[in-house]
């Protein structure tokens, strides 16, 4: 059995009441083993079988991406400054229509390659394809929530093949990669999926016992269009579809109002914040700081990097954080423990791996990342909470460790090949544009 002893480091804990503290931290067995302030005791010395000196080294939680479509990494920069609609319709979709599965596959390398080397350990990803998805999660070695997302835009015989993919996809994939991979049932969003598909959704995520993850209230539009076409706004309708009786997680829901909000709050649906995304698509700004205060539990998502147009959470956290203050014009907001926090520990709640992962606590999986603090930007040692969200940066990350195996050596990925997964993806997208 391999211990890993990390000694001198500067460690963030993040929970309620977080910390920061100079000390060493023990891996074992996939675990945070062991963990304390100051020198190391003799006996961690003496069981280590691998000593890391920590020093100039920060080392937190991994972060968890809550909402993202890792092929989409193909077509980044393809269709930039357009609202979604025209975005989606007339550049995604036509393209994505194209997509084999290998293009899924080396695209979704892309994302992870990314992923890693900006310090994100957990992905949420919907998309087609996903068993290709899948492979990557299981060779990168990363931690992922993975759903096949369904567009109802189609004939019947064409939803129920989807549907049942959907449902294949989640009996095959769910518990695999030793724990790692995670599946959820996904419709992809009211204005996609009529009513009676989305509830054979509902029925599938009961009968699998799984999750369920959704776009939902993402601009103005869809809003409209689902009153005009339903007769209530998306949160009462995919409430009346039963779809909160699942654990839920949407994506976006930038367009709510007060009832709204609370309802989300009963029902315990999670939100992920991709505050990027909605800037580029102009899709709006969506009510955090009232979500927070009602208690939701909100996440923050990159979604994919056709819309953002990377996948660096330490922007999102960033952005979060001063996005909500300009907006509202109380500085006070989504301070940067709480964006953090909506990094890490919420990215858990959110996907029902609160007590697994997001922190750093004896128990827990060894989901890490250490940052190199030994940087300008990292001084003054003032406040290294405050210096992560408002001037870290993923090209920051030095090392990344999922359930105790490490991904990211001095920046260098131990499971993937980089030059070729990036020449691949090169020759995907120039297959896609013939
Ligand atoms: C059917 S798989 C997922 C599907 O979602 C599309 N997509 C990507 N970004 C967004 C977004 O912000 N809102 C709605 N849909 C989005 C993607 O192009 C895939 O077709
Ligand atoms: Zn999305």
């Amino acid at each position: 059995m391999t211990r890993l002893l990390i000694k001198q480091g500067t460690f963030v804990t993040i929970d309620e009441q977080f910390s920061v503290f100079q000390g060493w931290l023990a891996v074992e067995n996939g675990q945070i083993a062991a963990m304390g302030e100051g020198e190391v005791p003799q006996r961690e010395s003496e069981s280590a079988t691998e000593i890391l000196d920590g020093s100039g080294l920060l080392f937190m939680p991994g972060l968890i991406n809550t909402h993202g479509h890792a092929a989409m990494s193909l077509l980044r920069g393809m269709a930039d400054d357009l609202v979604l609609q025209d975005w989606l319709q007339n550049h995604m979709w036509p393209t994505e229509a194209k997509f084999t599965g290998d293009d899924v596959y080396w695209g979704s390398a892309l994302a992870a390659v990314e992923m890693i080397k900006s310090g994100t350990t957990t992905f949420v990803d919907m998309y087609d394809h996903m068993q290709r998805v899948a492979e990557v999660t299981e060779t990168s070695g990363l931690r992922a929530s993975l759903t096949r997302g369904v567009i109802g835009l189609c004939p019947e015989d064409v939803q129920k093949a989807k549907l049942e993919d959907a449902i294949r996809f989640a009996r095959e994939w769910h518990g695999q990669a030793n724990g790692r991979i995670n599946v959820m049932i996904s419709p992809h969003a009211p204005y996609t999926c009529p009513p009676d598909y989305i509830l054979k959704f509902v029925e599938a995520a009961h009968e699998l016992d799984l999750p369920m993850h959704t776009h939902m209230s993402e601009t103005l539009a869809e809003v409209e269009q689902n009153v005009r076409d339903y007769g209530c706004r998306p949160v009462e309708h995919l409430d009346r579809l039963g779809m909160f009786s699942r654990p839920t997680l949407v994506a976006h829901a930038v367009h709510l109002n007060d009832e709204e909000i609370a309802l989300l709050a009963e029902r315990k649906v999670a939100v992920s914040h991709n505050p990027i995304s909605n800037l580029k698509l102009a899709s709006g700004v969506a009510r955090v700081p009232d979500l927070l205060k009602a208690g939701v539990t909100v996440s923050l998502g990159t979604d994919g990097a056709a819309s953002n147009n990377n996948l660096d959470l330490f922007q999102e956290m960033t952005t979060a954080a001063l996005l909500h203050k300009g907006v509202s014009g109380d500085p006070t907001v989504v301070p940067a423990v709480e964006a953090l926090r909506m990094a890490t520990l919420y990215g858990a709640r959110s996907l029902g791996l609160e007590g697994a992962v997001g922190q750093l606590k004896v128990g827990l999986k060894a989901d890490i990342i250490a940052v190199n603090i030994a940087q300008a930007h990292f001084v003054p040692r003032t406040d290294y909470v405050s210096h992560l969200v408002y001037s870290g940066r993923g090209s920051d990350v030095v090392h990344v460790w999922v359930d105790g195996k490490q991904l990211l050596r001095d920046r260098q990925l131990t499971t993937l090949d980089e030059e070729k997964i990036m020449a691949e993806a090169e020759l995907c997208y120039r297959r896609l544009r013939a």
